[in-house]
Order: structure tokens, then C-alpha cells, then sequence
């Protein structure tokens, strides 16, 4: 055992490294994990007896992992005065992949949120959020089966990055007179009471986040990409996002896409006829559709014509807001997994989608499943998709048999309500 500070790291695990850009996995691979607060610790209770009993289950103790306790949050700031101390964030700069549970934003005080500051100290530049139904799930809509979408969140940009001044501060007002009196602008309807937020998005930022989605798509075959923003209003921020988007798809990836950017050429030169026909030809030829559309109109088409939809990309509050309301479609945000990943350095943070739901707090009560989830697309990640198909596998028969945590229990008829902890147990009684 190594002791640091605060955390102990075990003898018996290995680092995973990468080389070549590609991830080298031991069979004993250590992993720093941070419990996270308010449920956090009943979940990840949960969802690390699942993840270690399915490893067995494959590998028969040839694979395993070596976590290692990292902290942040309320338990870091009681133990060492610290919402995120600069050792757990050394730790997963060294050691590559972890995982979380949601964590609580420190009211007041510099953080804004330890989760993005995690994701923005790691440029972890994409929030990868897969999204499909699992029969027998209860849903608020008549078709959830078509919803099956994988959505890429750009993860360090947008109006998340956090640069905002409060109403009436001196740097607010400093901002609004430079924008009054150097940039010429008379819209800020009431500058003496506005708060001002900057809503930086890169070229770079989103080069790399459409990069990612158009391999994932390639990678997994996948029929669609569609660039989610809304260019119509922020023209040289979303707009930017879907004009460099496509122009990143034309340039990079001609031979393996078809762009709705080439459609519109194609269209004003040969007409609509000649366009669709395009289109077609490259749909026969097995090519990539990267389309766009606007945030507003795909929240209502998600709801009437899911199955048009496969890979997303989008920008960092758009994808926000996209996570929480297609995870609603599917059966709820208590089995939305997620990831934030840096294709480029191997850096990877897998979390749950939702937070710290206070109010259930140490109660043994809430659906562990979108951090099992979480967990199941770090095996993926690590290249250990025979654990993970065991989890998937258990997970839907957990759902069959109708045994399941209260937010399922509440809307299945005749089903059996258990606890978190008993959900787990069920689970690893389901792998095969
Ligand atoms: N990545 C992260 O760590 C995130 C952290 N947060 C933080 O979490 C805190 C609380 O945020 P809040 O807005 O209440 O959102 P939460 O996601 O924590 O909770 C909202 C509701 O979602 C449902 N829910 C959440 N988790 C589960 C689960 N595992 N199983 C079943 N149902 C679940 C509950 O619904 P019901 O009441 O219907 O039972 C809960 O009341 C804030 O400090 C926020 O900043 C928020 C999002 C992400
Ligand atoms: O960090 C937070 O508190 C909220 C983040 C969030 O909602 C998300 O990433 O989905
Ligand atoms: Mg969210």
C-alpha cells in the first residue's frame, strides 16, 4: 500500500496508461473513485459490488479492480477543508479513469460546481451520454423503444464556463459601460440591475467534440449525426458550432459522410431532385448523415419522432438539458448513465447524470442504476465488454422480474419495491 496525505493506494493494482493514443489496460487496473455526497454514498455502495461481482463472473478472478478512495465534496471539505483538493485531481490526472457520484455544489464560495471544475481541470471535453429504453421500464411515452441516442455534450465551453458577473457587482457594471461605451451596444434593456454572463465556444472546442461523435458513430455504426444548437438567434456561437461542425465533417471525413452543408450545395447548383438523390445514394453506400437542427424544434421532435435521431451533437447547456428530458423518455434520470471523456489524452470521468437528490439521502432508497450504468460504460471503455454485457444482461432481467427501486415501483403495475442496496443484490443474483 501507498499512503498520500489522505488517500491509500493498494499494492496489488497497476496504472492504465496510453500509448499510441490507445488505452493500456492491466488486468489489475487501479481506479480512483470519489463517493459523492447525499446519495452518493448508498449508490456507489451499491454500483461497486455490481461492477467487482460481474468482473468475476467473466474474467474468474483473472481481471480486477483495485480502486482506491479519492475525495471531494462534503466529504473532502469536513476532512481537509477542501471541496476539491488539488491531490484527487493529481490522482486522476496520473491515474486516467475514475468514476463518481454526483456531487453537491458548494453554496457560496469560488466553485461554482465541482463537477464542471472537475471536467474543466481535465479537459474533459466531452460529456458522453447514451440513451436507450430497457423493456419493461415504465415511460411517459408509447414508444420509448425508439429512442435510442448517444448524445456528445461539449463539456468545457458555452455559458458553462462559468464567466458571469452578478447584478450590481463593480465588475458587472464595468463590463456593461465597456460594452455601452467601446462595443456600441444600446440593447442591454436595464444595465443598472443585469447580471452578465459571456458564452465563449471555439472552433477548437467544437472541432473536437463533432471529431468524437462522427468516430463514435463510425466506430458503432450508427446511421445519423445531428448538430443539436440554436444557430437562428446566437448566430456566431451555436451557428458557429453548426457551420464548423460541418465544415469539420466535409473536410475530414468526405469519404465516410454525407452532410445536410453538401445537401444545400448540391441543391443550389443541380436542384432538389439531384440533392435527394445524392443523399440517397450515399445513404445506400453505408455513409454517415451529419445533420443539424434547432434545439427548440428537436425537444418536441424527440417526443414525436425519436427514431430519426442517433448520435447528438451539441453544446454544453443544450446537452444539459437534452440528458435530463431524453432520460425522462426512457424511464427516468435513475438510470441515465454518463461520461466525460478526453479522447486525446485518455482522460475519463464516468459519472450518473443526476445529482446528490438530497431529500433521499442515507435512506437506501434510490435507483443505483444510472451510476451501475456509469460503471458499465467504464468496462467498455477499459475494453472489458463481457462484464459489461453481464450488467446489461442483469439489469433488464431485474426489470422483468419487476424488481425494482420506488421510482420504477411507482409507475409499474404489480411490481416488487426494493431497496438500493436490495436492487444490487438482485442484480448480482441476474448475472449469468
Ligand atoms: N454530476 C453531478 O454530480 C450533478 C450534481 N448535481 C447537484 O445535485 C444537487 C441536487 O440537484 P437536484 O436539482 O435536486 O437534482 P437531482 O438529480 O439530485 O434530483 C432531482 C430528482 O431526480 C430524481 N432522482 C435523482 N437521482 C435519482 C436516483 N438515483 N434514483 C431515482 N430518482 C432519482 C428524484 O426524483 P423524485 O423526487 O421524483 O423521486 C430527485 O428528487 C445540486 O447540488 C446539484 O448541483 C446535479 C446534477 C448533476
Ligand atoms: O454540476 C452540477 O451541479 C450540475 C451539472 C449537471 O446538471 C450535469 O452535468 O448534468
Ligand atoms: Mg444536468
Amino acid at each position: 500500500m501507498t499512503k498520500t496525505s489522505h488517500v491509500t493506494i493498494p499494492s496489488t493494482g497497476e496504472k492504465i496508461t496510453i500509448q499510441d493514443g490507445k488505452l493500456q489496460v492491466p488486468n489489475q487496473p487501479l481506479i480512483p473513485f470519489i463517493e459523492g455526497d447525499g446519495i452518493g454514498p448508498d449508490i456507489w455502495a451499491a454500483a461497486k459490488r455490481v461492477l467487482d461481482a460481474a468482473v468475476e463472473k467473466a474474467y474468474a478472478g483473472e481481471k480486477k479492480i483495485a480502486w482506491f478512495e479519492v475525495f471531494a465534496g462534503e466529504k473532502a471539505y469536513n476532512q481537509q477543508g477542501e471541496w476539491l483538493p488539488n491531490e484527487t485531481l493529481e490522482l486522476i490526472r496520473e491515474y486516467l479513469v475514475a468514476i463518481k457520484g454526483p456531487l453537491t455544489t458548494p453554496i457560496g464560495g469560488g466553485i461554482r460546481s465541482l463537477n464542471v471544475a472537475l471536467r474543466q481541470e481535465l479537459d474533459l471535453y466531452v460529456c458522453l451520454r447514451p440513451v436507450r429504453h430497457f423493456a419493461g421500464v415504465p415511460s411517459p411515452v408509447k414508444r420509448p423503444e425508439d429512442v435510442d441516442m448517444v448524445i456528445f455534450r461539449e463539456n468545457s465551453e458555452d455559458i458553462y464556463a462559468g464567466i458571469e458577473w452578478e447584478s450590481g457587482s463593480v465588475e458587472a457594471q464595468k463590463v456593461i459601460q465597456f460594452f455601452q461605451n467601446e462595443m456600441g451596444v444600446k440593447k442591454i434593456r436595464f444595465p443598472d440591475t443585469s447580471g452578465i454572463g459571456v458564452k465563449p465556444v471555439s472552433r477548437e472546442g467544437t472541432e473536437r467534440l463533432v471529431r468524437s461523435a462522427i468516430d463514435y458513430a463510425l466506430e458503432h455504426k450508427r446511421k445519423s449525426v445531428t448538430l443539436v444548437h440554436k444557430g437562428n438567434i446566437m448566430k456566431f456561437t451555436e451557428g458557429s458550432f453548426k457551420n464548423w461542425g460541418y465544415e469539420v465533417a466535409d473536410r475530414e471525413y468526405a469519404d465516410q459522410v454525407f452532410t445536410w452543408a453538401e445537401f444545400d450545395r448540391i441543391k443550389a447548383e443541380k436542384g432538389t431532385e439531384a440533392a435527394n438523390q445524392a443523399q440517397n445514394e450515399a445513404v445506400a453506400a453505408g455513409k454517415i448523415i451529419v445533420k443539424d437542427v434547432i434545439a427548440d424544434a428537436f425537444l418536441q421532435q424527440i417526443l414525436t419522432r425519436p427514431a430519426e435521431y442517433d448520435v447528438i451533437a451539441t453544446l454544453n447547456l443544450n446537452g444539459d438539458y437534452i440528458s435530463d428530458a431524453l432520460a425522462a423518455q426512457v424511464g427516468g434520470i435513475g438510470i441515465a448513465p454518463g461520461a466525460n471523456i478526453n479522447y486525446l489524452t485518455g482522460h475519463a470521468i464516468f459519472e450518473a447524470t443526476h445529482g446528490t437528490a438530497p431529500k433521499y439521502a442515507g435512506l437506501d432508497k434510490v435507483n443505483p442504476g444510472s451510476v451501475i450504468l456509469s460503471g458499465v460504460l467504464m468496462l467498455e471503455y477499459l475494453g472489458w465488454q463481457e462484464a459489461a454485457d453481464r450488467i446489461y444482461a442483469a439489469l433488464e432481467k431485474a426489470i422483468s422480474q419487476k424488481v425494482v427501486t420506488y421510482d420504477f415501483a411507482r409507475l409499474m403495475e404489480g411490481a416488487k419495491e426494493v431497496k438500493c442496496s436490495a436492487f444490487a443484490n438482485q442484480l448480482i443474483h441476474n448475472l449469468e
